[in-house]
């Protein structure tokens, strides 16, 4: 939990200041007994109506000096833990951007949303109750204990007969409850996997009909949320009425013996009352400590696991280089040397994808990559751009590893179309500045004309103004793609791969778009990842992918020739007279 002493450090005045007041406050509560006691032993008892006057007054603004300090703490508190928990968040948001695709993929998607969101407000209602009941339960508690042994030192071997028994208990309850909250977290960030998994892919399931199959697996992971709940708050329950029943056997004691007290002179009517009241005042510190218990195991259970994440070390880094410190030789270039790739998830063992790939890319050519499914094109594709990095071999850019690019230089020269284009809520305009947001209007149009977008962009009612929804939404497939493309163009980089980009227009539009891109800018890299022999049989070379390795490479002739998967591609996808060039 290292990762807290930073907040510690920055809140820990205003902390300890709303402390400060809260002590204030616990006195003021301590005195008030004391007070009652004097009036009912010295005022009341003998009729002594100026004294009732005088300790009444002082009793009025010991209840007003603590209210103000009430407030005062309450404000420090809210402020303090409104802070740090945007803090955390922050910091745990940052911290997730800087972790590798890999990492992403161990942790999962939904269990770092709730890490980012719950965790951190258990852990803010924990910071915020700390500074408004917890530390003031052990100050009125021990308070009453001093105050109660000054009244009476026998009377007082009650209480502390009563207070071990009740620590016990507490120390308990928390022992027991603890794994049930880190359970219950856990079964949190299957429910929020499910409502995902549901949210990205609602029209599959509609299509398919599956609403009752998923229905039935939120309900499931629901269930088990709802039943660890209750068992968690059950424990919590159940530990709460016996602490109450061992503090009420001590207020009897008291009473009988306290009664015997005044019935032999030993004791006054008053002192009982004020015994009675630190009594009183000493139950509702320990049902606090126990409330405070309750929420620390929670807290800690969500400390914990915002810890995990906030103290991985990333496993890949980005030199932190300026563009000018390194010397291109030839911008464009691209060379896989012997690249071998494989997935590892936990403890899983590692899945290979990519065996041996090995060729290079000269500036401005256009490299077609075809393969059957799963063989591996977008893995090579995310391996250029970094998301992941290889176990053997090395990928050279501009004749240099792209290990030695900074994220931002590495970032310029490579963009992506991907296989499932992901727009964000805004205008069209956003969308494809989103690219590059010092683009100017021309340019963002000239994008959009080489990715065959303008025209349907100036038929939409604001034309380029015109809203997106979450996703691209409210867009065709087809018109998703075509803005993924112009969002690429507008970074105007040295080398473009389009991943699957033009799976769903036509083909009429698709060559359009290969067209444009060839016209209009001279010198860009191309690779072009496709499933359709069409969209890449004009490319300069296609390189066969099967099973993760290199089962051919060269122009589309040549391949015809050389490569079985890619005959019978062709004799399925390509009428007869289509099958051979020009
Ligand atoms: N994040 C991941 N974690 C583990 N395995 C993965 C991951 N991404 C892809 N794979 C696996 O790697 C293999 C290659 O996947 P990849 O997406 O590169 O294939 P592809 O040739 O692009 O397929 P397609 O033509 O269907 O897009 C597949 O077996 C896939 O299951």
């Amino acid at each position: 939990m290292s990762y807290l002493h930073i907040y510690w450090k920055k809140y820990r005045f205003k902390f300890l200041t709303a402390i400060f007041f809260l002590s204030l406050e616990a006195l003021a509560d301590l005195l008030q007994p004391a007070l009652m006691s004097k009036i009912v032993d010295q005022g009341v008892a003998h009729s002594n109506l100026s004294f009732i006057e005088r300790y009444g007054l002082l009793m009025l603004l010991i209840t007003l000096i603590g209210a103000i300090c009430a407030c005062t703490r309450n404000i420090l508190s809210v402020i303090v833990s409104q802070k740090f928990a945007q803090d955390l968040r922050q910091d745990l948001y940052i911290k997730i951007q800087s972790l590798s695709q890999t990492q992403i993929d161990r942790f999962g998607n939904a269990t770092l949303i709730t890490r980012l969101t719950n965790d951190v407000t258990r852990v803010q209602t924990f910071a915020n109750g700390m500074m408004r009941i917890m530390m003031k339960a052990p100050l009125v508690g021990i308070g009453s204990l001093i105050m109660a042994v000054h009244l009476n030192s026998r009377l007082s071997l009650i209480l502390l007969g009563v207070a071990p028994i009740i620590a016990l208990l507490i120390f308990a309850n928390m022992k027991v409850s603890y794994p049930y909250f880190r359970k219950v977290q856990h079964a949190l960030d299957h429910v929020n996997r499910s409502m995902q998994d549901y949210l990205s892919g609602i029209r599959v399931v509609k299509v398919f009909n599956r609403s009752a199959y998923e229905q039935e697996r939120f309900n499931k992971n629901n269930q088990i949320l709802g039943r660890l709940s209750a068992t968690a708050s059950q424990i919590g329950s159940l530990f709460g009425p016996l602490i109450n029943l061992t503090v009420n056997f001590g207020v009897i004691a008291i009473l009988w013996f306290g009664g015997i007290g005044v019935n032999n002179g030993s004791m006054h009517v008053g002192a009982i009352i004020a015994f009675t009241n630190y009594m009183m005042q000493l139950l509702f510190a320990i049902m606090m400590v126990n409330n405070a218990f309750s929420m620390l195991v929670r807290a800690r259970a969500s400390t914990e696991r915002i810890g995990e994440v906030m103290n991985i070390e990333p496993d890949m880094s980005f030199p932190n280089l300026q563009s000018s410190d390194m010397v291109i030789d030839h911008m464009g270039s691209l060379q896989f040397e012997h690249v071998d790739f494989s997935f590892s998830s936990g403890n899983e063992h590692r899945r290979h994808v990519l065996t041996d790939i090995h060729f290079s890319v000269l500036p401005g050519e256009t490299i077609g990559i075809i393969g059957p499914i799963a063989s591996g094109k977008s893995t090579l594709a995310n391996l250029i751009l970094r998301f992941y990095d290889p176990d053997q071999g090395a990928i050279l850019l501009g004749g240099k590893n792209i290990k030695k690019y900074s994220e931002e230089q590495l970032r310029k020269k490579v963009a992506i179309v991907p296989q499932h284009s992901l727009l964000f809520s805004g205008s069209v305009i956003e969308n494809i500045r989103w690219g590059n947001e010092n683009a100017s209007d021309e340019e963002v149009i000239e994008a959009a004309k080489i990715a065959d977008a303008d025209t349907f962009v100036r038929k939409l009612p604001h034309g380029y103004g015109a809203m997106i929804g979450q996703g691209g939404v409210n867009l065709s497939g087809g018109q998703k793609q075509r803005l993924s493309i112009a969002r690429a163009l507008i970074r105007k980089p040295e080398i473009l791969i389009l991943d699957d980009a033009t799976s769903a227009v036509d083909a009429q539009t698709d060559k359009r778009i290969r067209n444009r891109l060839k016209q209009a800018i001279q010198g860009l890299t191309c690779i072009m990842i496709s499933q359709k022999v069409s969209s890449i049989m004009d490319a300069d070379r296609i390189l066969v992918l099967n099973q993760g390795r290199i089962e051919a490479m060269g122009k589309h002739d040549e391949l015809l020739a050389k490569s079985p998967f890619y005959r019978t591609v062709c004799d399925l996808q390509l009428a007869k007279g289509e099958r051979s060039r020009g």
